[in-house]
């Protein structure tokens, strides 16, 4: 087998992945790739496996089975070689609370060895209007200006392929579509690849180029946006969604 390596290879390729928590099988034997430079939504109902094929992604969760692949590279084995070009964000991952932003902004980028760090933080607090709360304590932040600082840890290593899990869960409306801005903004300039769990389908809509719908474990569809409500002759993504989580499956359009 001619396994693609580098810049031919899809940032993200699961294969068979697998992961048995005793007697719950939370992914059961998915696969998918994304291409380089896209937005792929990672969807599903509630338990439907996506936080935990994240956190397999990211080294965090060993899977029970199955192959994972960063540009080509076996994440699984070579862990240290594909963790520097990714990053995580999610508003249910708290950073510490007690440090100032500046503080825990400078703890991730010394973990992810980012060169130049002052300028670095100075270069993302301009990006994500952090100024005036980088020497506040995290834990007094609003749930937005917590989710800024939180995209700027996720970006603090301007990681080539960024998973994010409800990126704009419990945010205003005004407050997540900045956020989904500026998740575009980046990957446009960098060409970065996004993995995104969403529940929010106009935010899949809006930012997606293909999705991997998930239930009880298992893909169960996938295709682009316009595909998939194509194919389930619906008008919009809320409506494929409750189709698959409710088992109305319609067979593609001949
Ligand atoms: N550490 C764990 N130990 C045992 N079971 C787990 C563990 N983590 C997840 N599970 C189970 O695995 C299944 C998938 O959970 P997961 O958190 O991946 O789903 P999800 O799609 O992210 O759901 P949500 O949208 O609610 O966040 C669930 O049945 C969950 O209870």
């Amino acid at each position: 087998m001619t396994a693609k390596t580098g810049s031919q290879a899809p940032a993200i390729r699961v294969q068979g992945l697998v992961k048995q928590y005793g007697a719950v099988r939370a992914v059961d034997g998915i696969d998918f790739e994304v291409p380089a430079g896209t937005v792929t939504g990672l969807l599903g109902g509630n338990g439907a496996g996506k936080t935990t094929t994240i956190a397999m992604l990211l080294g965090l969760v060993l899977p029970s089975l199955g192959r994972i692949e960063i540009f080509g590279v076996d994440a699984v084995a070579d862990r240290y070689r594909v963790l520097p070009s990714m990053n995580f964000e999610s508003p249910y991952v708290e950073m510490p609370l007690r440090l100032t932003v500046r503080q825990n902004l400078t703890v991730y980028g010394r973990l992810y060895g980012v060169a130049d760090l002052k300028a670095r933080i100075a270069e993302l607090a301009g990006d994500l209007e952090l100024g005036e709360i980088l020497d506040r304590p995290t834990g007094k932040l609003s749930a937005g200006q917590k989710t800024r600082v939180s995209l700027a840890k996720a970006l603090i290593n301007a990681p080539r392929i960024l998973l994010l899990d409800e990126p704009t869960a419990s945010l205003d409306p005004d407050t997540a579509d900045w956020v989904r801005s500026h998740l575009e903004r980046y990957r446009t300039a960098k060409g970065a690849t996004i993995l995104l769990a969403s529940h929010n389908m106009s935010e899949v809509e809006r930012l997606c180029t293909d999705v991997v719908m998930m239930k009880a474990g298992r893909i169960v569809g996938r295709g682009s946006p316009e595909a998939l409500i194509r194919q389930y002759g619906r008008t919009n993504m809320e409506e494929v969604f409750l189709d698959m989580a409710r088992g109305r499956r319609r067979e593609a359009a001949e």
